[in-house]
């Protein structure tokens, strides 16, 4: 999917609304568990309550890596549960030397070899343009580059000064020049929201994935003030504040008013913007 088709389904949902599927087996409700896989079952609840409210769904590697082989089953009949119409992206925080980024790509993108294909996959841009090219190798899918992340520790290094600026603005200016705005999105966390207008005007065309709207406590209001950009240019994401929003029986209705919640506000900003 690139940047036009992305905006399109924005604009058809009228939402850019990303639920984050972390999902973490031991707060997976308790009646799911007679399932052969009760993370699967939990996953396409909430994917069936949320799919007409949000864009795009993102697995975080980590909660299925963590469960060794059932758990990277989980994650690729997650993925093959996703409609095709929804972006997808592998959180999988990756990037190494040049041949071994090659294999995460596959691992990620190529279908025939590990039965999965997202659209997008996060990478850590901090071993440079050899580490993050064999993702972009793959010219129908994205890099999603980690800028400006919403952890409180993002400023033991990305707010650094050298002499050019700051690292995390040096990433952007940096990476920029190895692919165009079909390919590269990066990651600005919803507790920056301040520094939305500045990283606008370094990257005014790009995507930003941003996370840390709910649990993490990012304003939307305060991201979109900023943030949007012509295409919309946004993906928020959501995680635990939509598919924990109940543990019981209703898990998938309750994940289904926090998405509906939030679409609301996205429809709001959207037209208020004129965007839609
Ligand atoms: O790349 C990410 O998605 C990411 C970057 C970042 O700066 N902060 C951040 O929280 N994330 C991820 O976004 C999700 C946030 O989850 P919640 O805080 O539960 O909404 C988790 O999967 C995080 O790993």
């Amino acid at each position: 999917m690139n940047a036009t088709q992305l905006f399109e389904e924005i604009k058809k949902k009228k939402s850019f609304l990303c639920v984050g599927l972390d999902t973490v087996l031991e707060q997976v409700p308790e009646h799911l568990l007679k399932y052969k896989d009760p993370v699967l079952e939990f996953n396409k609840q909430i994917i069936d309550a949320t799919k007409d409210l949000c864009v795009a769904y993102k697995p975080n590697t980590a909660f299925y890596e963590a469960r060794g082989i059932k758990g990277w089953q989980s994650l690729i009949d997650t993925w093959k549960y996703i409609p095709e119409d929804v972006f997808t992206i592998a959180d999988a925080k990756r990037g190494d030397i040049g041949n071994t980024s090659a294999m995460y790509a596959d691992a990620f993108f190529n279908l025939e070899k590990s039965e999965m294909s997202f659209d997008a996959v996060t990478v850590a841009p901090y071993m440079g343009k050899d580490s993050v090219g064999p993702f972009l190798q793959y010219k129908d899918k994205w890099v999603i580059l980690l800028a400006l992340t919403s952890n409180p520790s993002h400023e033991d290094f990305q707010t650094l000064e050298g002499s050019s600026g700051k690292l995390y603005e040096e990433v952007i200016r940096v990476s920029a020049q190895w692919a165009d705005n079909d390919q590269l999105m990066y990651v600005v966390g919803a507790t920056r929201g301040k520094e939305f207008e500045h990283i606008r005007k370094l990257a005014p065309d790009n995507f930003l994935l941003v996370p840390g709207v709910g649990a993490q406590g990012g304003s939307l209001a305060e991201v979109c003030e900023y943030g949007l950009n012509t295409q919309c240019g946004l993906l928020v994401n959501s995680s635990r504040g939509i598919i924990y929003a109940s543990k019981g029986l209703d898990f998938a209705e309750k994940a289904r008013e926090e998405a509906l919640k939030l679409q609301k506000e996205m429809e709001h900003i959207l037209k208020n913007k004129g965007l839609i």
